[in-house]
């Protein structure tokens, strides 16, 4: 089964190695997972990611000069390469980086980041991580003689996320560092971590997967990155790591209920809610009545709307970050909303970027409750894309969040065909969570 791609697990220190598998200097951080503060001189500010990506790309900061700019990223189709055979290896280390998020010392910057609950917003940090990802990805597909790359790197899927640290301090600095970890022909798995500073240490809060995508200089076609050369045993185990990843995302997909039936055991727990909700007062399959303490599923959905302004993309494409914040943001509200108290996340499952949204669309997202067991809610956010000018909408991603709430929550029940494969669904992933029952009060992430 799946695992959980965002996942609160206990950690001791030493349960994360920063920049693990990386051989030598600056790149290697401690093994134990901690960064002593002095160390943390090598980063760079959190804001100059998206300066230094504007200058790889092309882009500008205001929509008639960028437009522009996106249409002169045609001449650097003659930079792509015809083969990856014809592209210089690269290590692990030639991608390393390290960003700082200075809350503790910046408090404009701290505004941006502030629940009301006085915690780190999880969305904001969905985004920068993003931005990062791709980041890395550019310094390892770098042309030393130019300024610019003729690659466009697009996000495809948030592989998995797991937050290793209680709750986020808002008043001490973060730091962020990660590193291409395999590449294929044209995609890449990127590992990323996150650390908060306690006293004069960076300690470990958040470790993360990304797959990212180049394609040519329009964002038109595929294109080919520069191949991995893992350099010790250690490096070798993340490249064949990402090669078994590569590998169990194509077994889950197979087994989707789009494509295949529930098992035995599953169709039975659904023919046994579907009984637990027949009225015996009549002999009928259509009279339905509600359980006690238990919420229709019709009835747990939220909804929003986004017009996709100019302000966030790239390459014409709204960030996969912006996105994962709205959603996030929506399965949050929803799960506070059924659930009737403070809903903390414990795991948020890949995210797959399908179909890119592009400026001035409509982004309508869908959040519904799919299933429920003691004080876990499983969220399910569809989010689905309309031109102005057009009424078809299409499916351009699913997310699936699982929060926990304060107070034990009500079931939740299918009443049609198509909502009893949510709830299978729902409770895939809400299995494929890894021991939810250890988490604790004190793991909060606020939205
Ligand atoms: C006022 C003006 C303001 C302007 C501001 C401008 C500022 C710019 C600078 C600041 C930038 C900061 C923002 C950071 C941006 C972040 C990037 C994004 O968000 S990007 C936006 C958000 N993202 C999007 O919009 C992306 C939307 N999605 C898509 O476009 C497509 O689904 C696709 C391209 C990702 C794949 O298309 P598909 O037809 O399937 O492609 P192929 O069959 O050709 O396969 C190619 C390779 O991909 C692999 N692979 C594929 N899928 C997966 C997967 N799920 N899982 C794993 N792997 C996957 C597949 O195995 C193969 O690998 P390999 O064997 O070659 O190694």
């Amino acid at each position: 089964m799946r695992r959980a791609a965002l996942r609160l697990c206990a950690l001791g220190k030493g349960q994360l190695t920063p920049g693990r598998g990386l051989t030598q200097g600056p790149q290697n951080p401690k093994k134990q997972g901690i960064f002593h503060i002095h160390e943390a001189c090598s980063s760079i500010h959190v804001n100059h990611v998206r300066d230094k990506l504007r200058e790889i790309v092309g882009a500008s900061t205001n929509w008639r000069d960028h437009v522009k700019a996106m249409e002169e990223r045609k001449l650097l189709h003659s930079f792509l390469a015809k083969s990856q055979d014809g592209l210089p290896p690269r290590r692990m280390k030639d991608s390393y980086i390290e960003v700082l998020l200075p809350l503790g010392s910046e408090p404009e910057l701290r505004e941006k980041y502030l629940t009301v609950q006085n915690t780190v917003r999880f969305g904001r940090i969905l985004e920068d991580l993003d931005s990062l990802g791709v980041l890395i990805c550019y310094m390892h597909n770098k042309i030393h003689s130019a300024k610019m790359s003729p690659l466009s790197i697009v996000t495809a899927l948030v592989d998995k996320i797991d937050m290793c640290k209680k709750s986020l301090s808002p008043e001490q600095d973060i730091k962020f560092s990660g590193h291409v970890s395999w590449v294929g022909k044209t995609s890449m798995e990127v590992k990323m971590q996150m650390f908060q500073l306690h006293g004069d240490e960076f300690c470990p809060v958040l470790d993360a997967t990304f797959v990212m995508v180049a394609r040519d200089s329009e964002n038109k076609g595929p294109a080919f990155v520069n191949p991995l050369i893992p350099e010790s045993p250690e490096e070798e185990e993340l490249f064949r790591q990402g090669e078994l990843n590569k590998g169990r995302r194509i077994a889950f997909s197979s087994t989707s209920l789009l494509k295949m039936a529930p098992s035995a055991e599953e169709r039975t727990t659904i023919h046994e809610m579907f009984l637990s909700t027949l009225d015996p007062k009549t002999i009928s399959f259509r009279s339905r009545v509600l359980p006690s303490n238990a919420v229709w599923m019709e009835n747990s959905k939220l909804k929003s709307l986004e017009i996709c302004h100019p302000q966030r993309n790239i390459f014409n494409r709204i960030f996969g970050g912006f996105l994962m914040r709205k959603a996030y943001e929506l399965a949050w509200a929803t799960a506070c909303s059924f659930g009737g108290s403070r809903p903390f996340v414990v795991a948020v499952d890949d995210i797959m970027f399908q179909k890119p949204v592009e400026v001035g669309s409509l982004l309508f997202l869908s959040s519904q409750v799919c299933f429920t067991q003691n004080n876990y809610i499983q969220v399910r956010v569809h989010s689905e894309v309309a031109s102005l000018q057009e009424k078809q909408h299409t499916t351009t991603n699913v997310f699936h969040f699982t929060f926990m709430s304060e107070k034990e929550v009500p079931l939740v029940f299918p009443k049609t065909y198509g909502e009893s494969m949510l709830y299978l669904d729902g409770q895939r992933h809400f299995n494929s969570m890894s021991g939810p029952a250890t988490l604790r009060k004190d793991y909060l992430v606020e939205p």
